[in-house]
């Protein structure tokens, strides 16, 4: 284990959607300015558990907490306050607002001129196109939008579900090199992650889950070269 500050600590997190738990007892810690991944099987509860850390998982227990603070019972809309920002598989950004726009309706962000601009330092391409509409971007352009409306409130804690799933394969490499930036922002990570080798190539911490519980953990360079690892839940090298 690192020596840095504890910004994510989950202790037996268990919950689901209905009757039936998805989540059987999760623990985990992301440290500051680290990225950890999640991976695992199809089904295994991964992107249940980013639902979880920011509030939109109906039934769940256990302990969530975020600079030492447990927000389990914090509304999603006010997670946001206690530093999480969120970048969801699908449907993240407005399609018919321009990217400027989509920017300017992110809630609660101080000096929020100020941080579009930064957000456009960041992303060139978004400042190059602010006028046209969100909906007319390519998938990758999409992607970095998604990521700048997240980074607009200044979050310590980034939420990543399957991050590269809607992506052209040649976008690939590019989505992971943008989230291997976000510890140099100051920003903690974690990435919910099919493509768990790749993702794992740009983390600290894996934490691989199986049945909503987490089957594999440790070093990303460890589980990498784990034969167990390979052989149960990474896929073939290469
Ligand atoms: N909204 C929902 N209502 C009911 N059950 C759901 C809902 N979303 C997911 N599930 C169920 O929860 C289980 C875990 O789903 P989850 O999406 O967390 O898996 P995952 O590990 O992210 O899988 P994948 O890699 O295939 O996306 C699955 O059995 C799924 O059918």
């Amino acid at each position: 284990m690192s020596d840095a500050k504890p910004v994510l600590e989950i202790r037996n997190l268990r919950g689901g959607y209905g009757e039936v738990d998805i989540l059987n007892g999760i623990d985990l810690v992301l440290r500051e300015k680290e990225i950890l991944t999640v991976a695992g099987t199809n089904g295994a509860g991964k992107s249940t558990l980013a639902k979880a850390i920011v509030g939109l998982l109906p039934r769940v227990t256990g302990e969530i907490r975020v600079d030492g603070q447990d927000i389990l019972a914090v509304p999603t809309y006010r997670r946001m306050a206690h530093g999480i920002g969120y970048v969801p598989q699908v449907s993240n950004v407005f399609a018919a607002l321009s990217i400027t726009e989509n920017l300017q309706v992110v809630a609660g962000v101080p000096d929020r001129k100020r941080r579009i601009e930064e957000m456009f330092a960041l992303f060139p391409l978004l400042g190059e196109r602010r006028r046209a509409r969100a909906g007319s971007l390519s998938g990758g352009e999409r992607q970095q939008l998604a990521f700048a409306r997240a980074l607009m409130s200044r979050p310590t804690l980034m939420v990543l579900d399957e991050p590269t799933a809607a992506l052209a394969p040649a976008k690939v490499a590019e989505a992971f090199a943008l989230i291997a930036r976000l510890p140099s922002l100051g920003v903690s990570t974690l990435i919910v992650e099919q493509r768990a080798r790749q993702s794992l190539a740009i983390s600290d911490w894996g934490s691989i889950l199986d049945g909503g519980k987490v089957a594999l953990e440790g070093a990303a360079d460890v589980l990498l070269a784990d034969p167990r690892a390979a052989a149960l839940y990474l896929g073939q090298a290469g």
